[in-house]
C-alpha cells in the first residue's frame, strides 16, 4: 500500500478527531477489527495512512464465525492486510450459535484474547454515525431507558488493559462508502447484512429509508442528536445515583434505607436500585425488577417481594428494604 497516499477530507477529520480527543495516542499499540465490509475498510485505510504521523503499531484482526455465509471472507481479509504489509490474526469460531448477539458477543472475547496475547491495547471497530442511529432505533423499539439509547460510544474499557475506541462514530455508512471507491478498496458484500431475518438489518434497509423518505432525510444526524443529549444527562444522572448510594446501601450491602430512598427524584430511585440490584442478583436486572424493589419504598411494613429471582426476597423492614436468599449470606 502507498503509505504517502495523498490525504482526503476523511483523512483530516479523522486525524482533527483523534487530536482533539486524544482517543488513539501516539505510539499506541492498535488492533483493528476488519469484518472486511465498506466501515471496517475504510477505517483500516485512514489509519495506516495516519500513521506515519502517530507512530503507530497497527495489525488487523479478523473473526471468523465459520458460518457457510462467512466462506471466504477470513482470506479475503487476510489477503488484504497481506498486500497492506500488516499483521494479520484470525480467531475461528466452532458450533457459534446464528444469531446477531452470540455473534457479536465471541467476537469481543475473540479480539480481547488476540490483544492480549500480542499486547495491543487499543482494539479499533469501524461502527460509524448509522450504526448509532440504528442502535438508537433498535433498542427503542425494545424499550430501553436513557441509557440504553444512547449505547454505542467514541470509548470504552473492555478489560484493565485494553480500551475498545470507534474513531469512525461520526462518519455516516455513505461517506465510508464513497471513501472505499475513491481508493477503490475492495469491500466484500456479506450476505448475512442484506438477511431481512436479522432486525438490524431491517432497521437498515426498511426503517432508516423510511424515515428519511417520509420524515426527515437528516434522520441519522437527528438522532445522533439526541444520542448526545440523552449521554449527557444519563452520565449526569449516573454520577448522582452513585454518590446517593453510599449513604442508602447498607454496609453489609444487603439492605437499602427507605427513609432516604422515599424523598429522591423518581430518576434516581430506579438508577439506585439498578446500581444496587447486579449484587443481590447476580446479573443486571430488568425494569420490573428494578420496579418490584421500587413499590417497597412506600409500602407497609412486613410486604415482601419474591419475584426478583429464586429463591431471593426483598422484605420491608422498618426504615430498611432487606434481601434474603443471597448465596453467601452468613
Ligand atoms: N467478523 C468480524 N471480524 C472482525 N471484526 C468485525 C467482524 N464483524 C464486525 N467487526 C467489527 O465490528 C464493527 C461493527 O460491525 P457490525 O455493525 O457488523 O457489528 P455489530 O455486531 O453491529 O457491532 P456491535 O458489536 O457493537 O454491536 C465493524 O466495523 C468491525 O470493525
Amino acid at each position: 500500500m502507498n503509505r504517502k497516499a495523498d490525504w482526503s477530507l476523511f483523512h483530516t477529520r479523522l486525524h482533527q478527531k483523534l487530536r482533539q480527543d486524544n482517543l488513539l495516542p501516539k505510539q499506541a499499540n492498535i488492533l483493528i477489527a476488519v469484518s472486511g465490509g465498506q466501515d471496517s475498510l475504510c477505517l483500516s485505510k485512514l489509519l495506516l495512512d495516519l500513521q506515519p504521523k502517530w507512530q503507530w503499531n497497527i495489525a488487523i484482526a479478523h473473526c471468523d464465525h465459520n458460518w457457510s455465509t462467512d466462506a471466504g471472507i477470513a482470506d479475503h481479509v487476510e489477503k488484504i492486510a497481506t498486500k497492506w504489509l500488516v499483521s494479520f490474526y484470525l480467531k475461528q469460531a466452532s458450533n457459534l450459535k446464528e444469531t446477531e448477539a452470540a455473534a457479536r458477543k465471541w467476537r469481543y472475547q475473540a479480539l480481547i484474547e488476540i490483544a492480549d496475547t500480542h499486547n495491543f491495547n487499543y482494539i479499533v471497530t469501524g461502527h460509524t454515525k448509522s450504526d448509532r442511529a440504528e442502535t438508537f432505533l433498535y433498542n427503542l423499539i425494545r424499550g430501553a431507558g436513557a441509557d440504553g439509547l444512547s449505547s454505542l460510544s467514541w470509548q470504552r474499557n473492555l478489560t484493565d488493559n485494553i480500551v475498545l475506541v470507534r474513531p469512525i462514530l461520526d462518519f455516516t455508512r455513505s461517506e465510508t462508502l464513497e471513501f472505499c471507491q475513491q481508493f477503490e478498496l475492495p469491500i466484500w458484500v456479506d450476505a448475512v447484512n442484506s438477511n431481512l431475518k436479522y432486525a438490524r438489518n431491517r432497521i437498515r434497509q426498511d426503517l432508516i429509508p423510511y424515515l428519511q423518505d417520509n420524515f426527515n432525510p437528516q434522520v441519522e444526524n437527528a438522532l445522533v442528536q439526541t444520542v448526545k443529549l440523552l449521554r449527557a444527562d444519563t452520565q449526569y444522572l449516573e454520577a448522582q445515583a452513585t454518590n446517593l448510594s453510599a449513604t442508602i446501601i447498607h454496609s453489609d450491602y444487603r439492605q437499602l434505607n427507605r427513609l432516604k430512598l422515599q424523598p429522591i427524584p423518581l430518576a434516581l430511585q430506579r438508577r439506585i436500585i439498578r446500581q444496587f440490584l447486579p449484587q443481590v442478583i447476580a446479573k443486571q436486572p430488568n425494569f420490573a425488577q428494578i420496579e418490584a424493589v421500587r413499590n417497597l419504598i412506600n409500602a407497609p411494613n412486613k410486604t415482601r417481594t419474591s419475584t426478583l429471582a429464586k429463591g431471593i426476597a426483598a422484605e420491608v423492614s422498618g426504615e430498611w428494604i432487606v434481601f434474603k436468599g443471597m448465596r453467601d449470606e452468613g
